[in-house]
C-alpha cells in the first residue's frame, strides 16, 4: 500500500518541541507513525521540528509537513524557514498559522500561494468558525480548527465542543468545497477520532495524546481503531 499518499480520513501528528518527539525521539515516533499507518491502512502524517525533517524523510515514508514557513524569498532572512530549503528536505505539506505561531493573514494568503506553485499543501490553523471561514477564502487544502483553550489539555474538542468542528464543516463547505477540515485539542482516543469524522471532520491534528503516552505505536492504533 502507499503510505505516502495523502487521502482522507487523515491523522497528522505535530511533533511541536516536545523532547519526547526530538531528535533520535522524533524519528522514532516517525518510525511508530509508519508502521500504525501500514497496519491500519489509513494515513499518518508527521509535523517534525525543521532540524529533524531531512532525516526523517530520508528514513521514512510517511508525508511529513514543516510546522511553519515564513513570507520570504531566498535572501537576508535570519532564523526563517525558507519553503524552498523545506521542499529541498522532503516536504509534502506545511502547517500554517498554529496558534503558538500565529501569522498575519496577508502572510498566510502568501505561503499558501507560494505552497501551491511548488505542489506543497497547506494545513492552516485556526480558533474558531469565523476564522476558519476566513482562512477557507485563501484555498488552503485543508483548514484545521483548534480551540487554544483545549489544546493539551486532554479535553477532546470533537466531544466537548461539538458544535465548533460542526459549524466549521458547515460554513467552510459553503465558501470552498475543495478545502477540508480537520479538528484538534485534546483529542486522544478512538472515541475523539470518530466524534470527529461523525461532526464532518476529514481527520484530526493532535499531538500531546500520542507523544507523551507510554506506547505511541499503540496510541496510534487505538486513535484509529473506530473508523
Ligand atoms: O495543537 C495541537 C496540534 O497542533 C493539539 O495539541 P494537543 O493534541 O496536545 O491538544
Amino acid at each position: 500500500m502507499t503510505i505516502n499518499k495523502i487521502k482522507t480520513p487523515i491523522v497528522i501528528l505535530n511533533f511541536k518541541t516536545y523532547l519526547e518527539s526530538s531528535g533520535e525521539n522524533a524519528l522514532n515516533l516517525a518510525k511508530d507513525l509508519e508502521s500504525a499507518a501500514i497496519e491500519s491502512g489509513i494515513t499518518m502524517a508527521a509535523a517534525p521540528q525543521a532540524t529533524d525533517i531531512f532525516r526523517i524523510t530520508q528514513e521514512t515514508d510517511i508525508p511529513i509537513l514543516a510546522q511553519h514557513i515564513d513570507p520570504i524569498n531566498p535572501g537576508g532572512h535570519t532564523g526563517s524557514n525558507l519553503i524552498d530549503c523545506m521542499i529541498e528536505s522532503g516536504i509534502k505539506g506545511t502547517l500554517l498559522n498554529h496558534s503558538e505561531k500565529r501569522m498575519k493573514l496577508s502572510d498566510i494568503d502568501e505561503v499558501i500561494k507560494s505552497s501551491k506553485e511548488r505542489d506543497v499543501f497547506s494545513v492552516v490553523c485556526t480558533n474558531n468558525i469565523e476564522t476558519s471561514v476566513a482562512a477557507a477564502t485563501l484555498n488552503p487544502e485543508f483548514v484545521a480548527v483548534e480551540p487554544p483553550e483545549l489544546i493539551g489539555s486532554g479535553i477532546p474538542v470533537s466531544q466537548a465542543e461539538p458544535e465548533i468542528v460542526e459549524g466549521t464543516v458547515a460554513k467552510v463547505k459553503k465558501i470552498n468545497k475543495k478545502t477540508e477540515v480537520l479538528c484538534g485539542a485534546g483529542i486522544s482516543t478512538g472515541d475523539d477520532m470518530h466524534a470527529a469524522l461523525d461532526l464532518g471532520a476529514s481527520g484530526v491534528l493532535l499531538a500531546s495524546g500520542i507523544i507523551l503516552a507510554d506506547n505511541p505505536k499503540e496510541a496510534l492504533i487505538n486513535l484509529v481503531s473506530k473508523i
